[in-house]
């Protein structure tokens, strides 16, 4: 049966980047085995369920489609690995928590713990490809500790992976490119190649880059950096936008139409979220750090304390907007996940916002569409339910609220019925959108109080 397939790939993580990234890899080459591996037996268990671990659009299907012929989730890690030719490398690199490089270097325990497995087990040659982003200059250590501890020949790629939650599926399928690094040696050649053509299956060959090991590691980090950088910027000018009466989806428009510049990334907000964009901006200023490039570090330094200032900038307004005092005042939260259709929550500006509301003494009624209760509740620290409660339904969450503060862009939050909602509130109602989606004329119309990202405040009841 295992004869039939003409190249067997494992992958050691099955997070939001190896669940999705090797399901299309099945997808697209029904002739391939793929194997995604994990430690923790919950996880693999979900992906072998109707209810996968993660919400992305579209994934259900394609994992429905090719499970149990071509790909597999196990937590027998050890066959997989002995059986693969390609082992992907995808497991968490978050930022350190203590020791050296506290609050700014990768952790890369989980990536070399990972290492260190696959030497120990493999029985022959094998090509591991990182797809975790790491530092530049990581896959040098990678090929010590696998060639310190096997008799066998590693070649060691980076293959950074450049989807983004929500959109996965569609960034899998037809990503701007996919970029491999390698040695320049002819076996590093070599390996660079069979990789390369397994994403030319579907990929235009052209959109296929391949560059030198040091180059793919540094420009994951780099593209990060750069849309994060945009985004800052714009909400830098967000804030600027406010006090003087221009209005900032009219000036990223304005901006954006120069070719120059480009539309994307552009929307101002009450601030980026994600697991990457702050864990990678942090990596790189600690490389830069290291390598002594202090006016680099500070430079891109900037991009996350621009972000930080953003969503404390928002909570603000919102304390002033409402007379200076949200103490005893329900807030309904609409959003949670860091951006629409995705249940994830890692470092969202929801979580920002709403501790700064519970600590002004206010209470919160949250509803987001695909994030848990028991997220939510594990991300606020477990706050006692008078404080926050969490609802099913916006409008429910929203009865009683003397504001609704929107902190995700879900299509939803656009078409719900406004004016139901403004009759169930404490009056005056406040509306805070945190990512500029709602029709604010209209709201005003109804008899809200609107405050948006980068627009100015036209109400006239503000104390600021
Ligand atoms: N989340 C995203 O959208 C993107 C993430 N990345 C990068 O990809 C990497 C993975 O990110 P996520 O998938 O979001 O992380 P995740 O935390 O969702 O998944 C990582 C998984 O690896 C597993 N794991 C850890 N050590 C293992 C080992 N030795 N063997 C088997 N499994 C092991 C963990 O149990 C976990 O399930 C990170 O380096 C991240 O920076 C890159 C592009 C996009
Ligand atoms: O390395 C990663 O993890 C990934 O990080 C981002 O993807 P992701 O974080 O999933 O989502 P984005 O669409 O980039 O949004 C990130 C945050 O920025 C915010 N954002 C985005 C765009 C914008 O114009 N304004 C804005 O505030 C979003 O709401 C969200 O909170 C990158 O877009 C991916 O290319 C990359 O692979």
């Amino acid at each position: 049966m295992s004869t039939e397939f003409t190249c067997r790939i494992c992958c050691l993580g099955a997070g939001y980047v190896g669940g999705p990234t090797m399901t299309v890899i099945a997808k697209m080459c029904p002739d391939i085995k793929v194997t995604v591996c994990d430690l923790s037996e919950r996880r693999i268990a979900a992906w072998n369920s109707k209810s996968l671990p993660i919400y992305e659009p579209g994934l259900q299907e394609i994992v429905e489609g090719a499970r149990g012929k071509n790909l597999f989730f196990s937590t027998d890690i050890d066959a997989a690995v002995r059986e693969a030719d390609i082992i992907f490398v995808s497991v968490n690199t978050p930022t350190k928590k203590s020791g050296i490089g506290a609050g700014q270097a990768a952790d890369l325990q989980y990536w070399e713990l990972a290492g260190r497995h696959i030497a120990s087990i493999a029985e022959g040659p094998k090509i591991i490809v990182e797809k975790s982003t790491v530092p530049v200059k990581t896959a040098a250590a990678m090929a010590r500790v696998l060639e310190s501890n096997s008799k066998f020949a590693f070649e060691v790629l980076s293959n950074p992976e450049f989807l983004a939650e929500g959109t996965a599926v569609e960034d899998l399928l037809r990503p701007d490119r996919v970029l491999v690094g390698g040695e320049q040696t002819p076996a590093g050649l070599a390996a660079i190649d069979k990789l390369a053509n397994i994403y030319r299956r579907w990929v235009p060959t052209e959109k296929v880059l391949t560059t030198n090991l040091w180059s793919a590691e540094l420009s994951k980090l780099t593209a990060n950096a750069f849309l994060a950088q945009r985004i800052s910027s714009i909400n830098s000018i967000s804030a600027l936008c406010e006090n003087t009466g221009a209005d900032v989806d009219e000036v990223a428009h304005a901006i954006g139409v120069d070719s120059r510049i480009g539309p994307k990334f552009l929307r101002a907000s009450v601030g980026f979220g994600g697991s990457c964009f702050q864990k990678d901006i942090l990596n790189l200023v600690y490389l830069c750090r290291s390598f002594g490039l202090p006016e680099v570090a500070n430079y891109w330094e900037a991009v996350i304390t621009m972000n930080n200032w953003q969503k404390q900038r928002f909570a603000e307004k919102m304390v002033s907007a409402m007379f200076n005092t949200v103490s005893g005042k329900k807030i309904a939260v609409l959003g949670f996940a860091f951006k629409k259709d995705t249940g994830d929550t890692r470092e969202t500006p929801a979580i920002h916002v709403c501790e700064q509301m519970i600590k002004e003494g206010a209470a919160l009624s949250i509803y987001d569409p695909k994030v848990t209760v028991e997220q939510m509740n594990y991300d606020l620290g477990s706050p006692s339910p008078d404080k926050v409660c969490m609802e099913q339904d916006a409008y429910v969450a929203c009865a009683g609220a003397h504001a609704i503060a929107v902190l995700t862009e879900w299509d939803e939050f656009k078409t719900l019925d406004y004016s139901r909602i403004y009759t169930s509130m404490v009056k005056p109602c406040f509306v805070f959108d945190g990512r500029n989606i709602l029709d604010h004329a209209k709201l005003r119309q109804i008899g809200f109080q609107v405050f948006a990202i980068g627009k100015s405040f036209s109400n006239e009841t503000v104390l600021d």
